[in-house]
């Protein structure tokens, strides 16, 4: 399977910076497949200045309604309509910052599928779900309220970001990220059958190009949900060159 590294900028960056920092990301790219993942308002301009090249856009949420009087949403064909390929869907700062439940993640997956949109859902524990033992529990059972039927066939994503690992420095060892890999594997194909095998599985939190290569080195680890060192162009292709080929 193609390795897919993604960098979500969250809330970062004025036009002119996420310009550059996309065309620092066209100028090094090579071998795993790209997608960056700025701020809605540099959706656009971005995905200009990647036309032709092979690193993909993707929106950072999308609206479960295909339009409406949803003052301050974009809906799924909004997002796809300006250059927009993928979008991330049921981020743990969403999950906590927006309140969204599985419901509210499958109901926008579902959005983003119709309008033909690649969704990468965000599932994980939190540190005291992890410290009682519950990490593999609660994503699996994110996992079944927040994926859609037809999500492995349409070519989903499935994104591990336990919440603690997040923007901390501090990652899972390689053995528990292996183990809620092979644990989301399994339940994926419990669900969607032999073509899950297909389904990349992302891991997200602290990634950083020191180490990158021992968690691409993983089962089941097929690409990375890249935050903080996706804004330097060089880490987030220092963090892509580390996937073995
Ligand atoms: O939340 C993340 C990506 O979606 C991970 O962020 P960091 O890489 O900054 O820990």
């Amino acid at each position: 399977m193609r390795p897919l590294i993604a960098g979500n900028w969250k809330m970062h960056g004025t036009l002119r910076e996420a310009a550059r920092l996309a065309e620092g990301v066209r100028e090094g790219v090579k071998g795993a497949d790209l997608l960056v993942c700025p701020p809605a308002v540099h959706l656009h301009p971005v995905a200009v200045v990647l036309l032709g090249s092979p690193v993909a856009v993707g929106a950072q949420d999308c609206h479960a309604a295909a339009k409406g009087a949803h003052t301050g949403d974009l809906s799924a064909e909004m997002v796809r309509d300006v250059g927009a390929t993928h979008v991330i869907l049921g981020h743990s700062e969403r999950r906590a910052n927006h309140g969204e439940t599985d419901a509210d993640v499958r109901a926008k997956a579902e959005a983003a599928l119709a309008a033909g949109l690649i969704p990468i859902v965000c599932v994980g524990e939190t540190e005291a779900e992890r410290l009682a033992g519950e990490a593999e529990a609660v994503v699996t059972k994110q996992l079944a309220g927040s994926l859609p039927d037809g999500f492995a066939a349409a070519g989903g994503i499935v994104a591990y970001e336990p919440v603690w690992a997040i923007g901390t420095g501090r990652t899972p060892t390689e053995a528990e990220v292996a183990a809620i890999h092979g644990t989301m594997r399994q339940s994926l194909v419990g669900r969607f059958g032999e073509k899950a095998q297909g389904t990349r599985l992302l891991y997200g939190g602290s990634v950083k190009p020191g180490n990158a290569a021992g968690i691409f080195a993983l089962a089941n680890v097929d690409g990375a949900l890249v935050g903080g060192a996706s804004l330097v162009a060089a880490d987030f292709l220092a963090i892509a060159q580390a996937f073995p080929v």
